[in-house]
């Protein structure tokens, strides 16, 4: 909270002081009203005088007239505010979301980062334009309203003073207790975006496994967390506006009787009375409008806070500059030097003392089976995490001393489940890397993806259904494939990208790769020992260790695991 009040809202802060100044002139015009029409009934009419009369009446046009304005001039002036913050705040939480640590990731989950940059920014938003709108109207009423009614009747505004405290104490104590309630209800709202996110991707296996009833009863317990919440949150908040009101129209019978008193023993005036009752309501439209406040307060608090967590984090993936760079590993292009690592800190190693030496230009092979550690090691090449122990280096630089823009410009890589977006297919290979057209047509020629898209479409500008949806696997794979090949990467990372290739075209990609990309590294992660057996170096992987380490004929004579895969899979080949 302290960060948007110091830091975002800080730009504004004379902008804002206009706005207040604005508002204040204008909700002096509001209180200003029924003054007027008490001196006009009390004073005024009395004496029948018809030029004092219009005066007065043309004063109180004037008042309404610059009341209404000043509020909407003031209310636009806060709203920009708001918008401008709100998208200051957007960006720059999406900026250091994009610059995160996967460990970050792990630990915040993508759901609950989502639903601080939607739900979070828009309570944040709702709050500075609320605070700028009715943080100082409601305040000037009621206290401008108590000091009106001071000057008016002393003895009536004293039976309305009373009530304060008690009104105070209701607030504090609700928004004591709602504060934690608005974090944990965003925390359901976490949970339950997450299920909506799985279940609409998953929507396919969903149908295909029948698991609609499971999947329902998930949702409809998600949904029953987040409104649970919700009405418990609601229902302490709800103890708000009738408390006030109801303390208020106590407060009200009492000035009406201790009123009508006064007026019977001449101690006060009917247009005084008519003047105090305007000003009652517009004491308790205040109190009512700061009610309302607490509420958006203690939302946009619990949010504020949240959003100040993630962009309060500290750079846990930081360029050591002084690193040496190692000139007699000059010449390998990618080394392991005994790495070990693991997710979860203090527990068992997912990778343990990997090793490996590749030089310019070379192909490396991982092979492992499900969760043996393939794509661990390509998140550390690329530095989504750091190493637990020993050390990665690219041309003998540790790759903890290159800055992160540079190290991942080196790459060249199609994840797993990798991303197509809603875009033509130009954009999906070029991902805004301003390159031409003939280095894409290249790529895609390259990745055996051109004659679909010749087939498909007639250019490039062709869109793309979000996450691919009009292509079909091996289709999405091969523009995922051109993707990291456009921009001749140094080093060309495929995870387990060819598994939607039928054999043939795995095989024409591997050809060529080695045609026209040989000053390309190139690491591939497969489950085929097809898509690796040409490789200069094939790692074999299991439970996290290197069990294996050769070219396809020695690890075929030393290595009993690679040498049972191979049969499984090629039979007589192997
Ligand atoms: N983000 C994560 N947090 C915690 N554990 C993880 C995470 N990612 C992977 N793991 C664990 O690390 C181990 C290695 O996972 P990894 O994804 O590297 O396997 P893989 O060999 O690529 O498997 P696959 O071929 O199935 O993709 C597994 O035991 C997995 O459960």
């Amino acid at each position: 909270m302290q960060k948007i009040l110091t830091y975002y809202l800080k730009p504004y802060y004379f902008r804002m002081s206009i706005g207040f100044m604005i508002k204040f002139v204008g909700s002096i015009m509001d209180l200003c009203l029924p003054w007027i029409l008490a001196y006009m009934i009390d004073t005024i009419i009395p004496i029948k005088d018809k030029g004092q009369i219009y005066l007065w009446g043309l004063m109180m046009i004037v008042c309404s007239f610059l009341a209404v304005s000043f509020n909407v001039i003031a209310n636009r002036m806060a709203s920009k505010v708001a918008r401008d913050t709100t998208e200051h705040i957007r960006n720059d939480l999406f900026e250091k979301v994009m610059y995160l640590s996967d460990s970050y990731m792990d630990t915040y989950t993508k759901p609950s980062i989502m639903s601080r940059l939607t739900t979070d920014t828009y309570n944040v938003h709702q709050m500075i334009g609320r605070i700028q709108r009715l943080g100082v109207r409601a305040p000037i009423l009621l206290i401008g309203g108590i000091f009106v009614t001071l000057t008016l009747d002393p003895v009536l505004a004293c039976v309305l003073i009373i009530t304060l405290p008690f009104l105070a104490w209701i607030m504090i104590k609700v928004s004591q207790r709602s504060i934690p309630m608005y974090t944990k209800l965003q925390q359901s709202i976490d949970r339950f975006v997450r299920i909506v996110r799985e279940d609409i991707s998953g929507i396919r296996v969903i149908k295909a496994l029948s698991k609609e009833d499971y999947e329902r009863n998930r949702f409809e317990n998600i949904n029953h967390e987040v409104v649970g919440e919700e009405q418990k949150a609601g229902m302490l908040m709800a103890v708000i506006d009738p408390s006030v009101s109801v303390i208020m129209n106590l407060a009200l019978v009492g000035v009406l009787i201790v009123g009508a008193f006064r007026v019977n023993s001449g101690l006060s005036e009917v247009g005084k009375i008519l003047a105090f009752m305007t000003y009652f309501t517009i004491i308790l439209n205040a109190m009512i409008s700061i009610s309302k406040m607490f509420v958006i307060l203690s939302k946009a608090i619990a949010s504020a806070n949240r959003i100040d967590t993630i962009l309060e984090l500290e750079d846990d993936m930081e360029v050591v500059e002084a690193l040496n760079t190692y000139a007699d590993e000059q010449k390998y292009h990618v080394v392991f030097e005994n790495v070990s690592f693991t997710y979860n800190k203090g527990e068992e190693d997912d990778l343990k003392d990997i090793s490996f030496e590749v030089k310019q230009g070379e192909t490396l092979g991982i092979l492992g089976g499900t969760g043996a550690g393939k794509s661990t090691i390509v998140s550390l090449l690329l530095r989504f995490y750091d190493v637990k122990q020993g050390r990665i280096l690219i041309n003998g630089r540790d790759i903890k001393s290159i800055p992160l823009q540079e190290l991942r410009s080196k790459f060249g890589v199609v994840f797993q489940n990798d991303m197509i977006f809603e875009d033509t297919i130009l954009e999906n290979v070029n991902l805004g890397r301003d390159l031409s057209e003939e280095e894409i047509e290249e790529a895609l020629l390259y990745a055996r993806a051109k004659e679909f898209v010749d087939q498909k479409t007639n250019n490039l500008e062709e869109a793309l259904d979000i996450k691919g949806a009009n292509l079909s696997g091996g289709q999405k794979q091969r523009i995922l494939i051109a993707r990291a090949l456009a921009a001749h990467p140094e080093i060309l990372v495929l995870d387990d990208s060819s598994s939607a290739l039928d054999y043939q075209t795995d095989a024409m990609l591997r050809q060529e790769l080695n045609m026209h990309f040989k000053k390309t590294t190139k690491i591939i992660v497969a489950q085929r020992v097809s898509s690796v057996m040409q490789a200069d170096h094939i790692i074999v992987l299991e439970e996290g260790r290197m069990i294996g380490y050769g070219r396809h004929e020695e690890l075929l004579a030393q290595c009993e695991s690679y040498r049972q895969i191979s049969a499984s899979q090629m039979g007589g080949v192997a």
